[in-house]
């Protein structure tokens, strides 16, 4: 098969048959896609790449690795309080197998279709295996959810169950049992993260500040106390309120939980700050949502470290390990 007869038969928009959204004048086809500028909306745009070795093991499942090469960036335009509208896909690929290529795109297509994002165009390339893709989202005029409005005094909450996709990669890596009873579990949450699109954009006019939790929960925090104006802004955060109970009921050693929990990284949970007085508004959504939210402690306006870690039995101490680093030397 070749170059494009891959894509015409692999990535023609199984959504095609469907109305054109309004944002759209041209999808595949051409030498680059049309969208139609709304008025009254920003556009917000992401990439993120997964390269084999790096972000999966050779031999992953291609279904899964299509689900999440999209979802990862889903989970950024999440992150702004956006909707996805169109993605971009940059496929790099030792051989065209079909088997492969089956399988990758009912994955990609699967997430596509769940959170209505539709595949806009792309490039395929042969090479050693990674998948790029930009993703594309729209949000009402002045709405997104930045990193820079950290305020003195917010609540720091955290979605869902963070450091499950890291004891996953513990299972994959065989440092943990498969036979754990939180194992199956944490591998979907590795192989299969979900984007918390319906979160993000409920948190418009309500949150802060906001990143996804892609490096590490801490490493992540710190991210957003740098991008917040001054003054220097410190997060407190409670170890006796981090949802750690679910991964050590899951078999997890509470040493490795905790870790996973703290910077594992690769969870794609919202990390969103919030004044105190809007707390029932969040738990009231997190109930909506059917999905955890966790107040893990609060910024304060000190001298102290980026980030304080008060213990269960009140020490203050500083964290050791933040989160995943490529270049870390
Ligand atoms: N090579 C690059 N050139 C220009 N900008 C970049 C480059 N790499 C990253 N950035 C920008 O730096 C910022 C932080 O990037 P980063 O990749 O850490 O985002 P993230 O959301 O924290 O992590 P993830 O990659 O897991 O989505 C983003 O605004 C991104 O667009
Ligand atoms: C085989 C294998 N090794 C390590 C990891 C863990 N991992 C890789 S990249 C990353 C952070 C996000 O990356 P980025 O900042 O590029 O989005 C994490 C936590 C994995 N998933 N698979
Ligand atoms: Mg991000």
């Amino acid at each position: 098969m070749n170059e494009f007869a891959l894509i015409e038969h692999f990535f023609a928009d199984p959504a095609a048959h469907e109305p054109t959204p309004p944002w759209l004048r041209l999808g595949i086809g051409d030498d680059a896609a049309l969208l139609v500028e709304e008025s009254g909306w920003e556009t917000v745009i992401t990439c993120d790449t997964l390269v084999e070795g790096r972000h999966f093991l050779a031999g992953t499942d291609p279904e899964a690795l299509g689900w999440k090469a999209l979802a990862v960036n889903l989970s950024d335009l999440a992150a702004m309080g956006a909707v996805p509208t169109g993605f971009l896909l940059a496929l790099t690929l030792p051989e065209a197998d079909e088997a492969w290529l089956t399988a990758f795109a009912r994955g990609l297509f699967a997430c596509a279709r769940r959170h209505g994002a539709r595949l806009i165009g792309g490039d395929t390339t042969r090479g050693p295996r990674a998948l790029t893709i930009t993703a594309l989202g729209r949000v009402p005029a002045g709405e997104a959810i930045l990193r820079s409005g950290v305020r003195e005094g917010d609540d720091v909450w955290v979605s869902g169950r963070p450091g499950r996709a890291a004891l996953g990669l513990a299972v994959r890596f065989g440092e943990l049992s498969p036979n754990l009873p939180g194992a199956g579990e944490w591998l979907a949450a590795l192989d299969r993260p979900e984007p918390r699109l319906a979160l993000g954009r409920r948190l418009r006019r309500l949150a802060h500040a906001m990143l996804d939790v892609s490096d590490g929960l801490l490493g992540d925090l710190r991210h957003l106390l740098e991008r917040s104006a001054p003054p220097l802004l410190t997060a407190e955060i409670e170890v006796a309120r981090l949802p750690l109970a679910p991964l050590i009921a899951g078999g997890a050693p509470p040493e490795r939980a905790r870790t996973a929990l703290l910077a594992g990284g690769d969870d794609y949970e919202l990390l969103f700050t919030a004044a105190p007085e809007s707390r029932d508004r969040i738990i009231l959504l997190g109930k909506e949502l059917d999905l955890p939210l966790s107040r893990i402690g609060r910024i304060v306006s000190t001298e102290q470290p980026p980030i304080v870690l008060i213990e269960p039995d009140g020490r203050r101490t500083l964290p050791e390990v933040l989160g995943y680093d490529h270049f870390r030397p």
